[in-house]
């Protein structure tokens, strides 16, 4: 008996027993980081988890659709959480574990655009942070149909391709979106991310829906394998160049659209510049009915949702209605797009 306790006593704490795990999760814009978040959380996953959530784009949609039953649901939206909000990110991580109602676990939603070097960087750069959690691992959820075409995008000298650099920080690939994809589509994909990343591990998705015990508490993330591939990535200071190409349109306007009138015009606009527009999002005050509608194009896929699905929440009595709709991608016309969203109020 005393032999084993002495052995106890001289045994190091387990500090990693101590330390909440968190899971960065990021991947290009529309690929499936919220609809994977959701999912996580209507699990039982038995676990006190809080969210921050990083969205890109001129005003945030995200919050209006999503996590409506969470309370641990923390937005960051006044840049993006890879330089410019880092601070704020240590901040709303230092106040989390003072919190009386302890989080168990921690799901950080990257901006489609961000670099994840940065962020996890944090987790070993300041000496509180470090202390209290453990970057558990990265997970890069990618779009099976679309991530091609973000691989080869030719950037600026000195730009960093995010898709690129989101797949080579990845501790796991969610290849997501599987259901878009004929066989040998997917067979290029897996090669291409095999190609940037040989070692994570691919799961094959539809909505996010991967087991949790494959993604959730799997000590993945290994600093040895970031500093073999980037030896210099405890030094830098974050800095780097965002595609300034990319910018986002966002349009608030109150009162109640005409639903035909909107369907046309964003299919139009879809069709003729999906290319250049990454992604779009909204949400909607459709004349007739007190459903909020929720719009969601990748691209030029697009589709509806409405509060009457379950889908965020209907417009409440006295609540103002005003649509909130975001385009994300290249050559946005700012004033064209403004007076067409105009022209689909109802009369
Ligand atoms: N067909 C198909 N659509 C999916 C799948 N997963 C997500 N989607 C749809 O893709 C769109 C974008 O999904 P989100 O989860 O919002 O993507 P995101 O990565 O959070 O987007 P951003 O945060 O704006 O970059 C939504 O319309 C989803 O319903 C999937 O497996 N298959």
């Amino acid at each position: 008996m005393e032999q084993s306790s002495t052995k106890k006593m001289s045994e190091p704490p387990d500090v990693d027993a101590q330390r909440i795990p968190v899971t960065v999760v990021t991947g290009f814009l529309g690929s499936g980081k919220t609809t994977l978040i959701n999912r996580i959380l209507k699990e039982k996953h038995g676990r006190k988890i809080a969210v921050i959530e990083n969205e890109f784009g001129e005003i945030g949609i995200d919050d209006g659709i999503v996590f409506n039953s969470q309370e641990n649901i923390l937005e960051m939206n006044n840049g993006c959480i890879c330089c410019t909000v880092r601070g704020d990110l240590i901040k709303i991580l230092k106040k989390l574990w003072k919190r009386k109602n302890k989080i168990e676990h921690v799901l950080i939603e990257t901006t489609g655009l961000a670099d994840p070097a940065p962020v996890a960087q944090t987790f070993f750069v300041d000496d509180d942070v470090q202390e209290h959690y453990r970057l558990d691992a990265i997970i890069t959820v990618v779009d099976a149909k679309h991530l091609i075409q973000h691989l080869d995008d030719d950037k600026p000298e000195g730009v960093e391709n995010e898709a690129v650099e989101q797949l080579a920080f990845a501790d796991k690939v969610l290849l997501n979106k599987v259901d878009l994809v004929s066989a040998e589509e997917k067979q290029e994909v897996v090669k291409r991310i095999k190609a940037i990343n040989s070692s994570a591990d691919i799961i094959e998705t539809v909505q996010g829906n991967a087991p949790l015990e494959r993604i959730l508490e799997i000590k993945a993330f290994s600093l040895e394998r970031i500093l073999e591939g980037e030896p210099t990535f405890l030094e830098s200071d974050g800095e780097h160049q965002h595609d300034s190409s990319v910018t986002s349109v966002g349009l608030e306007l109150e009162g109640e659209m005409d639903m035909k009138k909107l369907d046309s015009w964003l299919g139009a606009i879809l069709r003729e510049k999906g290319t250049d527009i990454f992604r779009s999002k909204g949400i909607l005050a459709i004349k007739g009915t007190a459903d909020k509608l929720v719009f969601q194009g990748v691209h030029m896929l697009m589709g509806f949702a409405s509060s009457s699905e379950g889908v965020g929440k209907p417009w409440q009595d006295g609540e103002r209605r005003v649509n909130r709709i975001v385009f994300i991608g290249r050559h946005l016309d700012r004033k064209q797009l403004a007076s067409s969203f105009t022209a689909c109020l109802a009369d």
